[in-house]
């Protein structure tokens, strides 16, 4: 057996006397940074992680132990990443022998007969139900040299440990800190991942946002605010796409010309507020009687153009009809009518030239004719 003096200077074999009488556990200056580093791995109170748990079992068989431990100094506490032949899964502080073992972190603390030494009177560990009386302990540092608990083997009867186990143990607390590496590293990972996601999600929100506000601003215009019907800007730009002409001019199809009756006398009696309202009465009534492939445009200022595709000269009469009952019937405190002139179109005759021209030679005969009907295109088809 190597004699105490013969201690390898790596390792401190704690004499059954030393210390006695010696003062509670002083928390050294270093502690904050201590424990900073400790937080950092994120690693108290987690479940239990097999490679933790071969690691005190590999330790328990190097030192021939009934009990092994990997013990992470807290600030009140020790608590157990993984244990062998213990029962609890932390104990104070106080009563921790790693926390006297982590004092002199790159060496490993031997106490051959816990019982006989003073400085650990208030230990009450148990190993395999009975009273702790050996115990090694080898620090854990972190790679700026925290030490953060020990991974420490534990016997219920006094012993000394062999050469080969002292650098069995201090093998596997290097094996230690490397898996509390990795975890960091994995936990760093998954926290950057994590961020990145988030960052990426705002990102997203951002862009629809964007997208939302241009939409917005797109909307608003080629729109009327009035009115809510598509405006001029709208109509012009919708004439520059090749495909919604197709669609609208593809089949035959109708164009109608609605104006307000004597709007400028709405206007002139009842002021320009009421004379609002009774525009945007029109629009709400033709916006309830076309279909929604239909377009209707506030053409003009109390003028509103409707295109409707795949509609007949007839068909479009009725529409104009509905339109014209339902402005009449559209609870004002004063009577509102509207005149319609309506014209058919043939596929790919566009409705800017002659059809228009035809609705709004309808539309003066609607007003010519009274007001308050729908007039339909009677000039024969050219061609
Ligand atoms: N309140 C209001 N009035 C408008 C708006 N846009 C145009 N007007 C008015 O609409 C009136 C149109 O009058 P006119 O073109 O003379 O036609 P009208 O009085 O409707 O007569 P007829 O069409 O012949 O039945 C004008 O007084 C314009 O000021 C608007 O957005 N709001």
């Amino acid at each position: 057996m190597r004699l105490r003096s013969e201690a390898p200077s790596s390792i401190v074999q704690a004499p059954a006397d030393a210390s006695a009488g010696s003062a509670p556990v002083s928390r050294s200056a270093g502690e904050a940074g201590r424990q900073a580093a400790l937080d950092a791995y994120d690693v108290l109170d987690t479940a239990p992680e097999q490679a933790f748990d071969d690691i005190v079992r590999l330790a328990a068989t190097v030192c021939g132990t009934p009990g092994a431990l990997i013990s992470l100094i807290d600030r009140d506490r020790q608590w157990f990443k993984a244990r062998l032949g213990v029962d609890v899964v932390q104990t104070p502080r106080d009563e921790a022998i790693c926390d006297h073992a982590i004092r002199i972190p790159e060496r490993l603390l031997e106490v051959p007969d816990v019982r006989a030494d003073r400085r650990f009177s208030r230990i009450c560990l148990e190993v395999d139900g009975w009273p702790l009386r050996f115990y090694a302990g080898m620090p854990l540092r972190s790679p700026d040299g925290h030490a953060l608990g020990t991974i420490c083997v534990l016997d219920a009867v006094p012993r000394e440990l062999s050469e080969v186990q002292r650098d069995g143990l201090q093998v596997l607390a290097r094996q230690t800190q490397h898996l509390l590496e990795l975890r960091r590293y994995a936990n760093e990972q998954r926290r950057l991942l994590a961020e990145r996601e988030a960052f990426t999600l705002r990102l997203e929100e951002a862009r629809a946002d964007l997208q939302r506000r241009n939409e917005q601003l797109e909307h608003r215009a080629h729109h009327d605010q009035l009115t809510g019907l598509m405006n001029r800007v709208g109509l012009a730009q919708l004439r520059q796409r090749p495909e919604a002409i197709a669609r609208l001019t593809g089949a035959p199809y109708s164009l109608m010309l609605i104006d307000v009756d004597h709007f400028k006398q709405v206007n002139d009696r009842h002021g320009h507020l009421l004379g609002d309202r009774a525009l945007q009465a029109v629009a709400d009534a033709v916006a309830a009687t076309v279909r929604s492939s239909d377009i209707a445009v506030r053409y003009g200022g109390e003028e509103i153009l409707v295109v409707l595709p795949e509609t007949r000269l007839a068909g479009a009469v009725e529409v104009g009809e509905r339109i014209r009952d339902r402005v009449m019937h559209s609870g004002l405190p004063f009577a509102l009518t509207v005149s319609i002139g309506v014209a058919a179109g043939e596929p790919g005759e566009l409705w800017a030239d002659q059809v228009f021209d035809r609705a709004d030679q309808a539309l003066y005969r609607a007003k010519a004719g009274g007001r308050n009907r729908v007039v339909a295109d009677d000039t024969p088809l050219l061609g």
